[in-house]
C-alpha cells in the first residue's frame, strides 16, 4: 500500500500533509490528511481521528477548524479521512445528502453502493494499516471525534470498537440517524428498507450494548444550529445512554450554529478532553 504526499505545509511547527492512495477496500483512489507534530522530539504519538460531515472532504477540517495549534501543543497526530469514495465512476446522487460526500461511514449492502461504499472497513482496517506504515512510532493510544454526519460516525465507530479508542467527542452529531430524515434516506439507500439492518450502524442503538469499557463521550451542540430540530435532537440518545449508565457530557452552547465557527470555538476543549483520556489509558 503506497500513499503519495500531494501537499505539505508547515503549521505550528508541525506538518500538515495530504496523501493520495489507491484504496483496495473502496476500489477507488482516495485522499486523506495527516497532521504530524514533526518538530518535537516526542517518541510515541497518540492519534486522534476526525470524521467530517455531509458535503465535506478532509480539507474542511484542515482549513477551517484551527486544530493544528492544539495538536502541536499536545504533541498528538491527527488523521482526517475523506467522507466517501470518490470519482466519476463511483455511484453518486444529485442530492448533497446522499452519495459522494455522504457515506455515513457504513458498509453498504445495497446496489449500486455496495462495491465502493465500504467506509467502515476502510476506516477500521485499511487506513489504520496505512497510517501505521507512515508513522512507525504510534503509541497505540487512539481517540475519535467528528462533526454532524461525522459526529455520528465517531460515535458509531468508537462504540463498535470500545477497546481501541480512549474517548469519543462530537460536534452537532446526528445522534439517532434511524429516526431522522438524513439518516433514514442514507440508510434506506445503503442498507435497504429492513430497519433491523440499520441497528448495527446507529449510535442510539449501539449505546445500549453492554460494552466492556464505557467510553467517555463529549458532545457540543449549538443552540442556533438550523439542523437541530429536524436532524440532531438528543433526547432519544441521551435517554438510552442514561438507562445504560453511559458516561456522556452533552453541552448545549448558546448562540452557536452548525458551522466550523462553532467547531473552531470549542476545538481546544475537545483536544484537552481527548488527550486527558488517552493519557489515562
Ligand atoms: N450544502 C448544504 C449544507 C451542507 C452542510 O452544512 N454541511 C455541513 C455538515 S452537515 C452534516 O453532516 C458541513 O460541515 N459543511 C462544510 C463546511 O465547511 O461548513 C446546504 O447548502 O445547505
Amino acid at each position: 500500500m503506497i500513499a503519495e504526499v500531494i501537499e505539505r505545509h508547515y503549521s505550528f511547527e508541525g506538518e500538515m500533509l495530504k496523501y493520495r492512495h489507491q484504496s483496495e477496500v473502496l476500489a477507488c483512489e482516495m485522499t486523506f490528511s495527516l497532521y504530524l507534530p514533526t518538530l518535537v522530539t516526542k517518541k510515541d504519538y497518540s492519534l486522534i481521528w476526525w470524521l467530517s460531515g455531509l458535503t465535506c472532504t478532509d480539507d474542511n477540517f484542515t482549513q477551517k477548524s484551527g486544530f493544528q495549534k492544539y495538536a502541536a501543543a499536545h504533541e498528538v497526530a491527527v488523521i482526517i479521512p475523506d467522507t466517501s469514495p470518490r470519482g466519476i465512476e463511483i455511484p453518486d446522487s444529485p442530492d448533497w445528502d446522499l452519495g459522494q460526500g455522504a457515506s455515513f461511514y457504513v458498509n453498504a449492502t445495497e446496489e449500486p453502493w455496495q462495491k465502493n461504499y465500504q467506509m467502515y472497513s476502510y476506516l477500521t482496517e485499511e487506513l489504520p494499516k496505512i497510517v501505521s506504515d507512515l508513522i512507525p512510532n504510534l503509541s497505540g493510544n487512539e481517540s475519535i471525534m467528528g462533526h454532524s454526519m461525522g459526529g455520528h460516525g465517531a460515535l458509531m465507530v468508537g462504540l463498535k470498537n470500545p477497546t481501541r479508542f480512549s474517548a469519543i467527542s462530537a460536534f452537532a452529531p446526528i445522534l439517532s440517524p434511524s429516526q431522522v430524515p438524513w439518516g433514514q434516506k442514507a440508510f434506506t439507500h445503503y442498507l435497504g428498507k429492513d430497519k433491523s439492518s440499520w441497528e448495527q450502524w446507529d449510535a442510539t442503538n449501539l449505546i445500549t450494548k453492554p460494552f466492556q469499557h464505557k467510553l467517555p463521550i463529549l458532545i457540543t451542540q449549538g443552540s442556533e444550529d438550523n439542523f437541530y430540530e429536524n436532524q440532531l435532537q438528543e433526547y432519544s440518545f441521551l435517554a438510552t445512554a442514561k438507562e445504560n449508565k453511559q458516561n456522556i457530557n452533552y453541552q448545549k452552547v448558546v448562540g452557536y450554529d452548525h458551522s466550523y465557527f462553532t467547531i473552531a470555538s470549542f476545538m481546544e476543549e475537545h483536544f484537552k478532553f481527548h488527550v486527558t483520556n488517552m493519557e489515562n489509558q
